[in-house]
């Protein structure tokens, strides 16, 4: 895939690939551990995040199939994860939120309340996720689905916008509580609102990019640019295929993935 890639996906994700240890090195200066990690087969990016002094962790979107993956990281770290936090109620794959509890006793499994999912914690607009030094604010992103959330750094050096905004897309608004004028007015007012320089960090890509900033998805996103009504249109006529695990991802999530664990 990479080969065949043109030549501005490829230049743009060298660039990407640039940016990652940087931001790595950033985050480290501020006491912070930051890692970027994947699941291929449905292209979902999963964050952890801890302060290295208290090494208290947080990690956002994990998955079912790299549950243990990330907990033997987390264990490997000498950290103690305290959410495996959620951006939202995810149609396309499992979460890892339930199995991890069971691995990581302690941990407590974080959602929106307006996703309508089971999970420990459930989050409303402005609650926040304190660990160690370090806070993950919620921002309310509805659109993509109801309960969709945005995990703001509380220095707003980075932000986690789940399917509410991807690298130069956004999420579908096609099936579950979507609509595309609801995703429009939350990228807009509380995603394109953050400083230009604040880190981008979705929940998927699907063209191997792994980073953005809010001033380059302010000026070059090709649907987000666009005025509400021509974004309208265009999101009315994507013509996507579902998500392949949908029908039993989705009943999982409500649960908190498929090792009900939620208290
Ligand atoms: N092929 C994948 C699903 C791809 C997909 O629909 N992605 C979603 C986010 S996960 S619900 C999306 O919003 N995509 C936006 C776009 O413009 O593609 C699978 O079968 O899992």
């Amino acid at each position: 895939m990479w080969l065949s890639r043109s030549r501005p996906a490829a230049a743009a994700a060298r660039r990407a690939l640039a940016l990652r240890p940087y931001c790595t090195r950033r985050a480290q200066r501020q006491g912070l551990l930051f890692r970027q990690l994947f699941e291929p087969v449905s292209c979902t990016y999963t964050y952890l995040l801890a302060d290295l002094k208290t090494k208290e962790a947080v990690l956002i979107d994990p998955v079912l199939e790299t549950a243990k993956r990330d907990a033997e990281l987390v264990r490997e770290l000498g950290l103690n994860l305290l959410y495996a936090a959620n951006t939202h109620c995810h149609a396309d794959h499992i979460t890892g939120t339930g199995l991890l509890k069971t691995m990581l006793p302690g941990c407590r499994s974080v959602i929106s309340q307006d996703s309508g999912a089971l999970a420990d914690i459930l989050l409303r607009e402005g609650h926040a996720l304190e660990f160690g030094a370090f806070a993950l604010e919620t921002r309310s992103t509805p659109g993509h689905t109801d309960g969709c959330l945005t995990y703001v750094l509380s220095d707003r050096t980075m932000a986690f916008t789940g399917d509410a905004l991807l690298i130069r897309g956004c999420g579908r608004t096609d099936f579950q509580q979507g609509s595309p004028e609801t995703l429009y007015r939350s990228v807009h007012e509380k995603i394109f609102t953050l400083p230009g320089d604040c880190l981008i960090y979705p929940a998927h890509d699907y063209t191997g990019q792994t980073v953005s900033t809010v001033e380059e998805e302010r000026t070059l996103n090709p649907r987000l640019t666009q005025s509400c009504e021509a974004f309208v249109q265009l999101m009315n006529s994507l013509n996507l295929p579902q998500p392949q695990q949908i029908d039993f991802a989705v009943p999982a999530n409500l649960k908190c993935g498929i090792q009900d664990a939620a208290t």
